[in-house]
C-alpha cells in the first residue's frame, strides 16, 4: 500500500480530477437566491432596453427644429404645456415652441425629439428660453439602444454575479434555471483532534481543517456538511464515509493519507473499491494528497497538515466543484508578481507558498505570508494567494518574477487611488 506510490505532476493530477467530474442536473430557483450559481439557460432579453425612448436628463422635451437659429442675442422662448415625471407618459402633440417639463427616466412623448437640460435653459413665467440650436436626439436614451428583445444577454454556463442578478430582474426572470450546487461532506480524521470549544489536553490539538474547509466552501457559496467521528478507527471511518457517499455529492476528508500506522484512508479507499486517481503528487506541501472516485462521487483525501489541506482544496476541490455546477471559468487566476523578499529554499517539486499579494502603484508585489511549513496554519490567515514555484528550481531572489495563484479576490489595498487628470 505504502510502497507503490508514484508521484505525478500537479497539472496531470488536476486533469485526472477534472475528467471524473459529472455536471449536476439543473434546478429552478428564485432569482434572489441565484447569486454564485451557474445559469442553466441563456438569459434572453424579453424586452428592448431601454424599453421605451426616455429622457436622460431633467429638463424640457422639445422639437429640435423649434430651436433653430437660437443664440445668446436671440433667445427662443418655449411654453411648457405639460409635466412628465418618471413613470408617466403623455400623448399630447406639441405645437410650435411648446415643450414638456420632463424628468430623467420619463418616456419622451412622440411629438418631442430632444431634451433641453435645465442648465441649458433660462426659466420664464410660462416656460423657458434657449440660446442655442439643439440637434435632434440630444439627451435622449432611445428604445433598444442598449439591446433588443430576443438578444442573448448572458449565455448558459455563466456564473451569476450582481450584474447578472440585475439583468434577471430587468427581464422579469423571477425564477431562473441554474445548475445544482454540490453538497459537500467534510470529515477530519485524527485521534489528536479536539473542537474549537475544547480545552487543550496533552498531545491534542484543535481541529482547524474542518472549519477551514467549510469556510473555503462558504467562500464559494457551497454548502458544506460537517461530519464527526465518535472514534478514530477503521470501521468508524469506513461507515462514516459510506454514509457520506449516500448523502452528499462529494466527500472531503482531511488527514490520514500518508504512510503512518494510523493513516487509514488508503485502506478505506481499498475497502470501498474506489478508483484511486492518484495518491502522490510532485508538489510540496500536500504530496500525499489522494483523490479517488466512487461511481460519480469524488473522494478528496486532503492532507492533515493545514497548509497542505488548504492548497489541496484550492487546487483540486475548487475547480471540481465549479465544474460540477457547469461553470466555464473554474480555475483560479494566475498572476505575475514581483517577489518582495528572498526565498532561498530549493524546489525539487512544485512548491506552493501561502502569500500576501500587494497591489501597489508600481505593480504586484508578493511575499510569503509568515511561517510556511506544511503544518503551518497562521500563514494561511494572512494570505490572499499562493506563490507557485516550479519544480527543479533553486531559490528565488527579491525582485524575481513569480507566479501567484489568487485565492482571495476580496482583499483590497489601504489607499484609494483613482487616476486624476
Ligand atoms: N514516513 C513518512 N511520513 C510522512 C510523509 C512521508 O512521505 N513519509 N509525508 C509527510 C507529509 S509531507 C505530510 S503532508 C503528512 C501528511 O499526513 P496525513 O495526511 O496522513 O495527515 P495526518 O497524519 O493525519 O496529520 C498530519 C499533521 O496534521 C495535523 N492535523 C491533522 N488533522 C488536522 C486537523 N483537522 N486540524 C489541524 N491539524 C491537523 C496532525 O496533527 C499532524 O501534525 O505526513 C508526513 N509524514
Ligand atoms: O505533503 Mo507534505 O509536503 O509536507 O504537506
Ligand atoms: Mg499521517
Amino acid at each position: 500500500m505504502t510502497l507503490n506510490r508514484k508521484p505525478i505532476q500537479v497539472l496531470e493530477a488536476v486533469h485526472r480530477v477534472m475528467e471524473k467530474v459529472r455536471v449536476l442536473p439543473p434546478e429552478t430557483v428564485y432569482y434572489l437566491n441565484s447569486g454564485g450559481r451557474v445559469l442553466a439557460e441563456d438569459l434572453t432579453a424579453t424586452n428592448d432596453v431601454p424599453v421605451f425612448t426616455k429622457s436622460a436628463m431633467d429638463g424640457f422635451a422639445v422639437r429640435a427644429s423649434d430651436t433653430e437659429g437660437a443664440s445668446g442675442d436671440c433667445r427662443i422662448e418655449f411654453k411648457v404645456v405639460e409635466e412628465v415625471p418618471a413613470g408617466a407618459s403623455s400623448d399630447y402633440i406639441l405645437k410650435k415652441n411648446e415643450a414638456f417639463r420632463i424628468m430623467t427616466g420619463a418616456e419622451v412623448p412622440k411629438s418631442a425629439d430632444t431634451v433641453v437640460m435645465f442648465e441649458q435653459s433660462k426659466e420664464t413665467e410660462e416656460g423657458f428660453t434657449v440660446r442655442k440650436t439643439f440637434t435632434k436626439g440630444e439627451n435622449i436614451a432611445f428604445q433598444g439602444e442598449e439591446c433588443l428583445k430576443g438578444d442573448v444577454i448572458v449565455p448558459e454556463g455563466t456564473l451569476i454575479n450582481p450584474g447578472v442578478t440585475a439583468t434577471l430582474a430587468t427581464f422579469g426572470y423571477e425564477y431562473v434555471k441554474v445548475y445544482k450546487k454540490p453538497v459537500v461532506g467534510v470529515l477530519s480524521t485524527g485521534s489528536e483532534l479536539l473542537d474549537a470549544g475544547d480545552t487543550l489536553e496533552r498531545g491534542k490539538i484543535r481541529n482547524s481543517n474542518t472549519p477551514m474547509v467549510l469556510a473555503q466552501l462558504g467562500r464559494m457559496n457551497i454548502e458544506g456538511r460537517h461530519y464527526h467521528l465518535e472514534s478514530d478507527d477503521f470501521n468508524t471511518i469506513l461507515k462514516r464515509v459510506r454514509e457520506m457517499i449516500e448523502a452528499v455529492d462529494a466527500v472531503i476528508t482531511t488527514g490520514g493519507v500518508s504512510v503512518g500506522d494510523y493513516d487509514l484512508l488508503p485502506k478505506i479507499y481499498e475497502a470501498l473499491g474506489a478508483e484511486v486517481l492518484f495518491n502522490k503528487v510532485a508538489m510540496r506541501p500536500g504530496s500525499v494528497t489522494t483523490v479517488s472516485a466512487y461511481g460519480d462521487t469524488l473522494l478528496f483525501g486532503l492532507s492533515g497538515n493545514p497548509s497542505a489541506c488548504y492548497s489541496g482544496f484550492e487546487l483540486f476541490c475548487r475547480p471540481a466543484f465549479l465544474s460540477m455546477m457547469n461553470s466555464r471559468n473554474v480555475y483560479a487566476p494566475f498572476i505575475n508578481a514581483v517577489l518582495d523578499e528572498n526565498f532561498t529554499k530549493p524546489n525539487p517539486f512544485t512548491r506552493f507558498i501561502r502569500a500576501e499579494v500587494k497591489f501597489t502603484e508600481e505593480g504586484l508585489l508578493v511575499k510569503p505570508s509568515g511561517f510556511n511549513k506544511s503544518n503551518a496554519v497562521t500563514s494561511i490567515a494572512k494570505s490572499n494567494g499562493v506563490i507557485v514555484l516550479p519544480g527543479g528550481t533553486r531559490g528565488f531572489k527579491q525582485g524575481d518574477k513569480v507566479k501567484v495563484m489568487m485565492t482571495d479576490m476580496t482583499s483590497g489595498t489601504d489607499t484609494f487611488r483613482v487616476p486624476d487628470k
